[in-house]
């Protein structure tokens, strides 16, 4: 619970089935459905247990412009990942100084971007990852807010792949922030230090952040000895949330009680940057199914979403939770029908096309609809035209189109001429 009243946690089986069966009538599949003020309920959560702390939403994770507008309207800043995430923010109203674009080998074009940004808005900050993004920045005449990203040599995460700290890709090692530092505070205005553990922290993982967070604050306290003030300590963000229905949720309160323990007493301000934790549990993802298929070991549910939609489960072999909601004016459909393996699988021609496994789940039926849980975060971020698949719209509770269904001319628009001859069947644009 929050200072709101409002759960730590919004599991799959507490959406609305009518309402869910009710968009995607009208809507279509596959389609994400999205909950803004979910967003603003787990905001308040966040600040809650960070009162001191700047809270800044990792735009990666939803990039939507109500998510940019709601986050920040709640309080938090916003961290992004790209120029494009940058202009996205700016777009929705951010304020520069309330916008951080974390550069990973940043490609000429975004810092080109971002610095053109930073002259109308001159209280942005970035931060670099590395000597020669500070070179680079300085190239193009930048002076302004610059933070410096530091591979604690640790890090934590759901999968191998997510985790960050620890990894060379990332930051410059302990060894050499401190010379780097005090050459940032000579030329532009140092705004401090950051690291980040990885992707998707559970209560398992607190030692590792806490190592973390303890090197970081070791590291500020260095750097203030030598004369150089650190004015934020940002520690990332990367708080998980429970993907299997009877998971227990993240305690919140104990990971900010763990962090500012392993900080202990700095000048700067701490800073969180969470994504996924704002926005895991405001959407689902909506799927039908068109196929049934028993197999010896399995019921294969083919549906209308697959890996384009949702890339997580083929990625990470990510667990999300399924709940079949029938084909709507149906009794609830777990009462009738029998439990059986389950594996959903997608149009795409990919064997790591699934959406689950052999998962216990009611006897699918073509034309049932099954909703997808958590898909809010790194959902419709990471969906992809692959197969030419069109990436599936996203709307609010309220039915409100975020972001329309892709069409087969979206897909191909960026052909060079002469590969897009109309046919006479195509009834679209
Ligand atoms: C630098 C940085 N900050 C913040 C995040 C947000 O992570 P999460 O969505 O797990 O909170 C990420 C992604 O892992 C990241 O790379
Ligand atoms: N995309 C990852 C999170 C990594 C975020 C980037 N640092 C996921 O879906 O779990």
């Amino acid at each position: 619970m929050s200072d709101d009243g409002s759960p730590a946690v919004r599991r799959l089986g507490n959406w609305d089935a009518e309402g869910l069966r009710a968009l995607a009538e009208e809507h279509g599949t596959p389609l994400y459905v999205f909950d803004p003020a979910r967003v603003r309920e787990n905001c308040r959560r966040l600040r809650g247990a960070f009162p001191d702390a700047e809270v800044q939403y990792a735009a990666k994770a939803h990039t939507a412009r109500r998510t940019l507008e709601t986050v920040h309207d709640e309080g938090l800043a916003v961290e992004c990942a790209s120029a494009g995430e940058v202009r996205r923010a700016l777009r929705a109203g951010v304020p520069g100084e309330d916008v951080t674009y974390t550069a990973v080998n940043p490609p000429a074009a975004d810092l080109e971007y971002v610095v053109g940004a930073w002259r109308d808005h001159p209280d942005l900050t970035i931060t670099a990852g590395a000597a020669d993004t500070v070179d680079r920045l300085e190239e193009r005449g930048f002076d302004g807010r610059l933070r410096l990203r530091v591979n604690p040599g640790v890090g934590a995460g759901h999968h191998e792949k997510v985790v960050t700290g620890g990894h060379p890709k990332f930051g410059v090692g302990l060894d050499r922030a401190p010379a780097l530092a005090a050459r940032i505070d000579e030329s532009f205005a140092f705004a401090g230090i950051h690291a980040h553990a990885g992707s998707g922290i559970s209560g398992d993982d607190l030692a590792d952040h806490r190592e973390l967070v303890r090197r970081m604050g070791e590291l500020a306290r260095d750097l203030e000895a030598d004369g150089v003030p650190v004015e934020t300590v940002d520690v990332g963000g990367g708080f998980g949330v429970p993907y299997r229905e009877d998971d227990p949720a993240l305690d919140l309160d104990a990971v900010a009680d763990a962090t500012r323990e392993a900080l202990g007493e700095i000048e700067g301000q701490l800073a969180v940057e969470p994504g996924r934790y704002v926005v895991a549990d405001t959407g689902v993802l909506l799927t039908r199914v068109n196929t049934v298929k028993d197999a010896p070991e399995t019921v294969v549910a083919g549906t209308d979403a697959g890996m384009t939609a949702l890339l997580r489960p083929a990625m990470y072999d990510a667990f999300h939770a399924v709940r079949n909601l029938g084909r709507g004016g149906d009794r609830p459909v777990d009462a009738d029908r029998e439990t059986v393996g389950v594996t959903v699988a997608g149009p795409v021609c990919e064997t790591a096309d699934l959406l689950c496994e052999n998962r216990p789940l009611p006897r699918p039926a073509r034309g049932d609809l099954l909703a997808v849980g958590n898909a809010g975060a790194y959902g419709y971020e990471m969906a992809s035209t692959y197969n030419s698949r069109p990436r599936p719209a996203e709307v609010t509770l309220a039915g409100e189109v975020l972001r329309r269904r892709e069409t087969l001319a979206d897909v191909s628009r960026l052909d060079a001429p002469g590969d897009s001859t109309p046919h006479s069947h195509e009834g679209e644009p």
